[in-house]
């Protein structure tokens, strides 16, 4: 596979173009401050009266109501959630997608599953950074960036690749790679990351050794350093080094647990459940799920979420980083 750096890619492709960021949540303002600095002309669409509207005008944008910043640009990247998409594109970017003007994404979700159907004539591309938006940020201004994959669904001017490689190093990606993949992988596989491993898998594994620790009698607040304070630092190993430098930096002692206990713990019954997430997603049952859920004013996702909040482990959680003055409140 090419992976394509900071020379492969041409900011001139976007020079004299206006870019227009809708919505400044988590991906919407890393990536409209990140292209700024990268010298480029950025538009923020937003509705008034929102948070993030605030927001982005203390940044220093003037932001101007969706439909009118699409009129304005020749670049329109959509960053309002992705069950919001679709109603944004029908009133605000549709009337205004002109022909040659390239339509972005920063995930495949409605593409892929047909809610955004866009007009032949313009080109149809994502950049999808491989981390949450502030840390596209973050990483920015420290010289650094975040992973991006980058795909063409509609190529109208022949140039949508380069014009959307252009967007990757804008925004940072392309210092530290960005790789060619299609709507469809790139749907496939961040849906499958974020429930089995980065997001779903993770918390499960973490609250089940915390409740297990407790269970057996052991303090809350012992149980959350050693399963999820933790985590953070190994992770971190794990990031700069792969798993050989998180097990060369652990003790021998760990080392041994964690290659004779980890696959008892992750067993092969744990893949075979993964193989029927992936499933649900491939077959579009994931989506279906998602959307209807979302019609009907999501009366999973609240109950989920009020549970989740009452958890033992976030109640200790809060009260020992109140002593670490160094994390964000
Ligand atoms: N979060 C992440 O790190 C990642 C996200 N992505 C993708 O990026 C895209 C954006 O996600 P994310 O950054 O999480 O989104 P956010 O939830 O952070 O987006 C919030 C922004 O969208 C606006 N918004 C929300 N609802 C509406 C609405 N009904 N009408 C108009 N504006 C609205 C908000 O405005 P207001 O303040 O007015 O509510 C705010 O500006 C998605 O496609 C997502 O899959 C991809 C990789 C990682
Ligand atoms: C892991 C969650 C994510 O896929 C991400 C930050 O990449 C998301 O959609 O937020």
């Amino acid at each position: 596979m090419k992976i394509y750096y900071d020379q492969d890619a041409d900011l001139s492709y976007l020079e004299n173009q206006t870019i227009c960021i809708l919505g400044y949540g988590s991906q919407g303002h890393a990536h409209a401050l990140n292209l700024r600095d990268s010298g480029l002309k950025v538009i923020v669409g937003l509705r008034k009266g929102g948070a993030s509207y605030e927001k982005a005008k203390a940044d220093g944008f003037e932001p101007l109501e969706p439909a009118e910043a699409c009129a304005q640009a020749d670049v329109i990247m959509m960053l309002v959630p992705d069950q919001v998409q679709p109603e944004i594109y029908e009133k605000a970017v549709k009337p205004n997608l002109t022909a040659g003007k390239m339509l972005m994404f920063a995930h495949g979700f409605n593409i892929h599953f047909g809610q955004i159907v866009p007009p032949a004539d313009v080109d149809v591309t994502m950049v999808a950074p491989k981390g949450p938006g502030h840390l596209v940020r973050r990483e920015y201004e420290r010289g650094a960036g975040v992973p991006c994959l980058i795909a063409v669904e509609q190529d109208a001017t022949g140039k949508a690749f380069k014009r959307a490689l252009a967007y990757a190093k804008g925004i940072g990606g392309a210092r530290a790679g960005v790789l060619e993949t299609t709507f469809r992988e790139e749907t496939e596989t961040d849906l499958f990351g974020e429930q089995c491993v980065l997001c779903g898998g993770v918390t499960a594994l973490i609250k089940a050794g915390f409740e297990t620790l407790v269970e057996a009698g052991y303090q809350p607040e012992i149980a959350y350093f050693e399963c999820l304070h933790e985590l953070k630092l190994i992770v971190d190993l794990i990031y700069e080094g792969g798993l050989s430098y998180m097990r060369y930096s652990i003790s021998d002692t760990a080392e041994y647990g964690d290659l004779t206990r980890g696959p008892r713990i992750i067993t092969e019954d744990v893949k075979k459940e993964m193989k029927r997430v992936l499933e649900e997603i491939q077959s579009g049952r994931f989506a279906r799920e998602w959307i209807l859920e979302n019609q009907a004013n999501r009366p999973v996702l609240n109950a989920l979420r009020r549970r989740e909040a009452e958890h033992q482990i976030e109640e200790v959680g809060a009260k020992l980083r109140a002593m670490m003055p160094w994390l964000k409140k």
